[in-house]
């Protein structure tokens, strides 16, 4: 079997759609189990509707926002509406009566079971719209398939049921079916994470020993940097699973981190492809050299966080200091994507996704002296030579580290 998985941008409003259904006649989809995304932006408007919730504010009328523009869509879609628009009708008035009758203070629970709407909205239009031109083809409930422990908003996969429930599923026929979510022991929905779709592909063609996977992107492939921030990108042909880890753990938001590993675990071939030129080879990550062509890729990493902590004593900060440390981060689910310590300080740049950084650094306050840059840009230049550092902007240079083929640079934005 093949797994294609299709992301917000692919499926953003109804000519995307088609879209996907002229690929499909393109390159087949015979024996294809199909994850997608949202529909473009729809996650994050989801997100508000549960900030709205907990803030008491008017959250019903996002949520009829967020409905109209699915039913402007099927209307461009759909030769007859009636069943898709009661359907989606079912799914946004079921997120307002779980909220009305909601009593759980628990933010993440109560995130999963709303923004999982994006995810079980879209599938249910691709796959009434590819059945009616003609693409037969199964929807299927990611949650009764993917199981997670009850760690809302970053559920971690139980491999074995998961893998246990997707034997079951018949080879030879095209199935579409929900990126990002996945449901615990009680069936309550649960997300992998946001842009947690590329790996809910990696589980299942993990799961189905797929023949490979292949993610179609707004991109020609993986470039060596992202075209949004860098001038004429090269498109990179050929990376090795271990290269590939590299550049999605230093950013390079084109594929998820989490992706890689199920993938090469059992050897799939993983492929990049563009969506508007579907035939073309695009990038192919799988065993082999780490890189064709080898250049330098960059990487940039925008909203971090430079901190660094001293001692107030100038006693030494140590494996003690620095598990406490480590230790709070975890807690608060920051992620350190860069650190450099000497004898009596410690240099992080972190990324405050929950915003709860300020609560923790006056926490920490009483112990060290604290220096803080908010809004700073972490570059990452894998396999740098003295030219590639030219390509950077380094206006206020605030940190430098360098690994054998890695170099990082913090600057002030
Ligand atoms: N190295 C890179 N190569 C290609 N695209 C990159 C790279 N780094 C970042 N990107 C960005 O990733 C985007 C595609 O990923 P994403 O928006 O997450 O897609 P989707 O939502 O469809 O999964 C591109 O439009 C591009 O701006
Ligand atoms: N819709 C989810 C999951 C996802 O992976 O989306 P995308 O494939 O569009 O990045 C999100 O936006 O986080």
């Amino acid at each position: 079997m093949k797994v294609y998985k299709f992301g917000g941008a692919s499926v953003k409003d109804a000519d995307s759609v088609k879209n996907v259904a002229i690929l499909l006649e393109k390159v087949g989809c015979e024996d294809t189990f199909m994850v997608v995304s949202a529909m473009g932006k729809t996650t994050n408007a989801l997100e508000e509707v549960v900030q709205l919730y907990f803030d008491e504010q008017d959250y019903e009328k996002k949520i009829h926002e967020i409905e109209a523009f699915h039913l402007e869509i099927v209307k461009e879609l759909f030769d007859d509406q009636t069943k898709i628009n009661q359907e989606l009708k079912i799914f946004f008035s079921d997120i307002v009566s779980f909220l009305r009758r909601n009593k759980s203070p628990n933010y993440s629970y109560v995130y999963d079971q709303v923004v999982c709407n994006g995810e079980l909205a879209s599938t249910r239009i691709i796959s009434a719209y590819l059945n009616q031109t003609g693409i037969a083809n199964t929807w299927l409930d990611v949650r009764d398939y993917l199981k997670t422990d009850n760690n809302y908003r970053e559920g971690k996969v139980n491999w074995d049921e998961t893998e246990k429930n997707f034997r079951t599923i018949e080879s030879g026929k095209l199935y579409v079916t929900q990126g990002f979510l996945g449901s615990d022991e009680n069936h309550f929905t649960t997300t992998l994470g946001r842009e947690g779709s590329d790996y809910t592909a990696a589980i299942i063609a993990y799961c189905l020993d797929a023949q490979s996977m292949t993610i179609w992107k707004d991109v020609p492939g993986v470039l060596n940097a992202d075209p949004r921030y860098f001038s004429d990108p090269v498109l990179l042909n050929h990376i090795s699973y271990e290269e590939a880890i590299e550049l999605a753990y230093y950013g390079a938001s084109v594929i998820h981190p989490k992706t890689m590993q199920p993938l090469q675990n059992k050897e799939i071939p993983f492929f990049v492809k563009s969506f508007i030129n579907p035939t073309d080879s695009g990038t192919a990550i799988k065993k082999g050299a780490p890189l064709e062509p080898k250049i330098s890729c960059f990487i940039l990493k925008k909203d971090q966080h430079l901190v660094r902590f001293s001692s107030k004593d100038f006693s030494f900060i140590t494996e003690d200091k620095l598990s406490g440390i480590f230790n709070q981060l975890y807690d608060a689910k920051i992620k350190v994507n860069l650190m450099q310590n000497s004898a009596i300080s410690l240099s992080l740049c972190v990324e405050d996704k929950y915003g709860n950084l300020k609560e923790l650094l006056n926490k920490l306050d009483k112990m060290y002296n604290i220096q803080h840059d908010e809004q700073v840009n972490l570059y990452t230049i894998r396999h740098f030579d003295e030219h590639s550092e030219k390509v950077l902007p380094l206006e206020r240079e605030l940190l430098r580290q360098t690994l054998k083929e890695t170099l990082q640079i913090v600057t002030k934005a």
